[in-house]
């Protein structure tokens, strides 16, 4: 597979003074500090947004920063062919990332050459450790703008032990589909309490309604400006995510445990259904983002912060909802930082703690409830596997089939053993959603 990356661009006959590029330096060195934490390791992106270089900065500069830091994640195996093309030997990290900070801005952002290349030279020079490398900088920066980037892969911005396992999963095409997938920023998707007329809201934020009742809209920006966000009536959530509950289908009177919680987009759909949910989680932190999520929309829910597995508690539910903690590989178009940070050994890792909560979880379902488990991975060992080892050591839960149609779920996800593998690559022509493993598992009585 090959595709042309956007460009190039017309060559700069002459170089403009640009008083806003002068003012964008920070948020360029902002961005590529982003963008290498991201790179160093799992939850290397949530530290660096406290990290002084990017906290100083005005609202629209970390929006910016952040857009440059994200769209250099999802191009990164692209921007780096185009680059390597170029340099007769590797630069330093350093020179490297002004490099990337500047493509990502001209190849993704559409930012004019003139403001991305003026910046990175700046940012060169400011850096003793970078400063000689100015001329080079300038020199790759501006070859490319004049003779376009050539042609690039979307597999390229797949790590190679991603790619090789996810073309052993699910073959060559499916992997050149979430390659596609991965290059694109997704849309924003909202899930509605009931009452609340979806065509009113798709209209709002001028966006349209899937099957299942999700609203998408391409629409960008901070969404508590949004019409209708003071209201509660809706809140975000891919329309993957929104499926698991869709499966679980808990009723008003029923009491139902969401076992893995925060921040919450599953606890309101639980809540919003009419049903009585504890929602756990072991992250303090993370729950006062399901808190507040529930003052917002109006709903309740018993919030108790534990882990799971240690919840001292007797009761037993209706209905159990394992979102369990995952590589959240499945995310990688909301969240390309998964696709750096995430080793091989966390697969195993988790696999062991999703082993563990499924079995706690399995003890909280009353006699004829049900389990619904979920990840957002594409990992075989966290879905598929999970479950058919815990069918093994649970005789007395059963597959229940799911109806993609019912819940509004792409049909392809149905696998032959009624579970849901959703994948990043379905729904293309709707802008694609989430990867999600689903499966619900009855108790019989
Ligand atoms: C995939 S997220 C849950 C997302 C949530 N269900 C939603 O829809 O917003 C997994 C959550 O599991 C929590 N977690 C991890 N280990 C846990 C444990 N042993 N017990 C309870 N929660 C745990 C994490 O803090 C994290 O918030």
């Amino acid at each position: 597979m090959a595709e042309k990356s956007r460009g190039p661009r017309s060559p700069q006959v002459e170089q403009p003074r640009d008083e806003a590029a002068d003012i964008g330096v920070e948020a360029r060195l902002a961005a590529g500090v982003l963008l290498n934490a991201a790179l160093e390791g799992r939850g290397g992106l949530d530290a660096a947004q406290a990290f002084r270089e990017f906290g100083a900065l005005p609202g629209p500069d970390r929006a910016f920063a952040r857009a440059v830091a994200m769209a250099a994640l999802r191009r990164l195996g692209e921007i780096d062919q185009i680059l390597d093309r170029r340099l007769n030997k590797a630069p330093p990290l350093a020179v490297r990332t002004i490099l990337r900070v500047a493509l990502a801005q001209t190849l993704v952002l559409e930012t004019p050459a003139f403001a991305a290349v003026s910046t990175a030279v700046k940012l060169a020079e400011r850096d003793p450790k970078t400063r000689p490398y100015k001329n080079l900088v300038n020199a790759v920066l501006r070859g490319i703008d004049r003779d376009g980037p050539g042609l690039t892969t979307a597999e390229s911005n797949l790590p190679d032990w991603l790619a090789a396992r996810w073309r052993a999963t699910y073959g060559e095409p499916t992997l050149a589909g979430l390659a596609l997938a991965a290059r694109e920023e997704p849309t924003t998707d909202l899930s509605l309490k009931p009452g609340i007329d979806a065509a009113a809201v798709a209209d709002a934020v001028e966006g349209e309604t899937l099957p299942g009742g999700t609203v998408r809209t391409g629409r960008r920006g901070d969404i508590a400006g949004w019409p209708g966000f003071e209201e509660g009536g809706w809140w975000v959530q891919d329309a993957a995510a929104a499926l698991p509950v869709r499966l679980l289908a808990p009723k008003a009177g029923e009491a139902v445990v969401d076992f893995c919680a925060a921040p919450g987009g599953k606890t309101l759909q639980i809540a919003a259904a009419g049903a009585a949910v504890v929602s756990l989680d072991r992250s303090d932190k993370r729950l006062e983002r399901l808190r507040a999520n529930l003052a917002r929309t109006g709903l309740t829910a018993e919030v108790v912060a534990t882990p799971a597995e240690d919840w001292d508690d007797p009761r037993t539910f209706d209905a159990v909802l394992l979102d369990a903690p995952c590589t959240a590989t499945g995310t990688f178009r909301r969240n390309p930082e998964v696709l750096r940070a995430t080793r091989p050994a966390d697969v195993a890792k988790l696999a062991d703690v999703q082993h563990r909560l499924l079995d706690a979880a399995a003890g909280r379902v009353k006699p004829g409830g049900r389990l619904v488990y979920c990840v957002c991975s594409l990992e075989r060992e966290e879905g598929e596997t999970q479950v058919i080892a815990f069918l093994r050591r649970h005789p007395d839960f059963r597959t229940a089939p799911a109806v993609p149609a019912d819940i509004g779920a792409p049909d392809a996800a149905l696998t032959p053993e009624g579970w849901l593998r959703v994948l990043p690559s379905m729904w293309a022509e709707k802008g694609g959603l989430d990867g999600f493993f689903i499966a619900r598992l009855d108790r019989v009585s």
